[in-house]
């Protein structure tokens, strides 16, 4: 059956340090290429970040909110909104050519910067920024980096327009958490605005700014880090683009990180499952909010490399509904076909780690556990706003690994250790790394986590906590920070790599052709 057709337009999502490291190339060859090459009739909406020149931790967005740091303390914050001016001025003389645009878009970078300015002046006054200042402060990162790649597309052939998403949402908006109505809310906006695009007969790149409003809490206390994909999402949605396209410097999902990992593959497809629990246990794809927008809509999420745009890079889509335009997926028993059968001989799709967990351990002072005790321990976390990554529990004792990236949530975790002591011994595990193999199809499978934890134990590295996801897509374990790339490593060998099949590949080879004869 066949659903709704095509709209052919493309939503491209560029991230901070694309945009700092390779602007020119991103106009032409991907934007001009993906909206003017005849063959391929698409129209291009684009969405960027702000501009990173090296690292993400030095790009503007913390800058800026390195500003808002230092006005809430009453301190100096000018020389950083210099050196954000500076860097932007530079990069608008270096690359954009014609005269008038260069000059517009200097002076609109100053413009916007002197708002910061004003804004962070009445805050150190007042002694606090809040939340929407803080906002208002971070949108100007995706205002200047927008600014600059509308006015270099322009510069290179590319007719675009700037759109400045900063207050799609109206002040009046009263509601106060992300939920699907908010959604509904932001998408309805989000047509109106693109509404002009899609009334012109003249194809024009609408250049998004990737920060998408005021919105209830805060951007960065309610959605956070890495909102840019979050818009992308919502805007593709919006169009009811064919493809949200994400763009890194990567050439898509690996099996592994393919910087501690050589051996590591790039994978063709990975369910949005995978990708979530890739992304939460330390391969930062795409951010988690992303997906469920787009996949309601039937859109599927690629992911590219600008250095690589011919690449196929990695599709991210359920693999048991059709994509939009096609049909159905066929219904059981023809899915169990010869594909099926080459499907679950990968067993795991990809492994990851994720770095700087603190194990945290409670025996409890009573013989077992006690009605309430999980509960008054998860209330104390609660209130130091910490979160647990895994937990494992056995008749006395609890273990949970925790992500204490910086010191901030050390210090709470020691304010948490002083009031958990009330219910029994506690002790600390520091240093530690969390290893994640993930996979849909494991489930199927009974003998992989075994052999992931006997590849642990031949290297010498010992396991401190054990833990597997309720969704069944995610083996978990928890080992010493310093032995983690031996053990992506030799995990990866033992069940990820192609070209050596391992004793429990041949296992499962046997076991398929076994079911084969069965006619199953
Ligand atoms: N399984 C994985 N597949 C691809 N990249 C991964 C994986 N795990 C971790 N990474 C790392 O994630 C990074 C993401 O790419 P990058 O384009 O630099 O991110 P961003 O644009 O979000 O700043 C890469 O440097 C890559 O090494
Ligand atoms: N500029 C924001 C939003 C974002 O999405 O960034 P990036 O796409 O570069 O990860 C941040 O630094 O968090």
């Amino acid at each position: 059956m066949l659903e709704s057709s095509t709209s052919n337009w493309v939503v491209q999502k560029f991230g901070g340090t694309s945009v700092g490291k390779f602007s020119t190339e991103i106009v032409d060859d991907i934007i001009k290429y993906y909206s003017q090459e005849p063959s391929l009739d698409n129209n291009v909406a684009v969405v960027c970040s702000a501009r990173s020149t090296y690292t993400k931790a030095e790009g503007t967005t913390s800058r800026l909110l390195n500003c808002c740091d230092l006005a809430s303390q009453e301190l100096e914050f000018k020389d950083i909104i210099n050196i954000i001016k500076q860097d932007h001025i530079d990069n608008a003389e270096k690359h954009i050519q014609n005269d008038v645009l260069q000059i517009k878009l200097i002076d609109d970078t100053k413009k916007e910067l002197d708002l910061v300015e004003t804004y962070l002046e009445a805050s150190k006054v007042l002694g606090e920024v809040s939340p929407r200042t803080i906002d208002l402060v971070m949108s100007v990162g995706e205002k200047l980096s927008c600014l600059f790649m509308t006015a270099l597309c322009n510069d290179r052939g590319v007719k675009a327009e700037y759109v400045d998403l900063t207050h799609i949402i109206p002040h009046d908006y009263t509601a106060t958490t992300l939920d699907t109505s908010f959604y509904v809310y932001l998408v309805q906006a989000l047509k109106a605005r693109l509404e002009p695009f899609l009334s012109t007969k003249e194809r024009i790149v609408p250049v998004f700014t990737g920060f998408f409003g005021l919105v209830p809490m805060g951007l960065l206390n309610g959605v956070g880090r890495g909102y840019t994909d979050l818009c992308a999402a919502l805007i593709s949605v919006a169009l009811n683009a064919d493809e949200l396209q994400i763009w890194k410097e990567v050439d898509g999902i690996f099996t592994a990180d393919p910087r501690k990992v050589p051996q590591a593959r790039l994978l063709n497809s990975v369910t949005p499952e995978e990708a979530s629990e890739l992304t939460y246990y330390g391969s930062e794809v795409i951010h988690p909010f992303t997906m469920e927008q787009v996949i309601r809509a039937k859109i599927p999420i690629r992911i590219k490399n600008v250095q690589n745009p011919r690449g196929n890079g990695t599709i991210i889509y359920p693999d048991n509904i059709a994509k939009k335009g096609e049909s159905t997926p066929p219904h059981p028993p023809e899915a169990l076909s010869s594909s099926f059968f080459e499907k679950k001989k990968r067993g795991a799709t990809a492994i990851t780690a994720k770095s700087d967990i603190v194990v945290l351990n409670i025996h409890s002072n009573k013989k077992t556990l006690s009605h309430g005790f999980l509960a008054q321990i998860f209330t104390i976390l609660d209130k130091f706003k910490l979160v647990v990554d895994l937990i494992s529990t056995s008749e006395v004792h609890v273990s949970m690994a925790l992500p204490i990236p910086d010191t901030d949530s050390m210090k709470s975790l020691r304010k948490a250790v002083e009031q958990l002591k009330s219910l029994g011994t506690v002790d600390l595990i520091k240093k530690m790394a969390i290893i994640s193999l993930v996979g849909k199809q494991m489930k199927q499978f009974i003998g992989i986590a075994g052999t992931m934890f006997s590849t642990l134990a031949e290297q010498g590295i010992n396991i401190e906590m054990i833990s597997q996801g309720a969704n069944e897509i995610n083996i978990s374990c928890v080992i010493e920070a310093e032995d983690t790339i031996k053990a992506l490593q030799s995990i990866h060998s033992k069940l990820l790599d192609e070209n050596r099949p391992s004793a429990f590949e041949h296992a499962i080879n046997e076991r398929l052709e076994q079911l084969k004869q069965l006619d199953i």
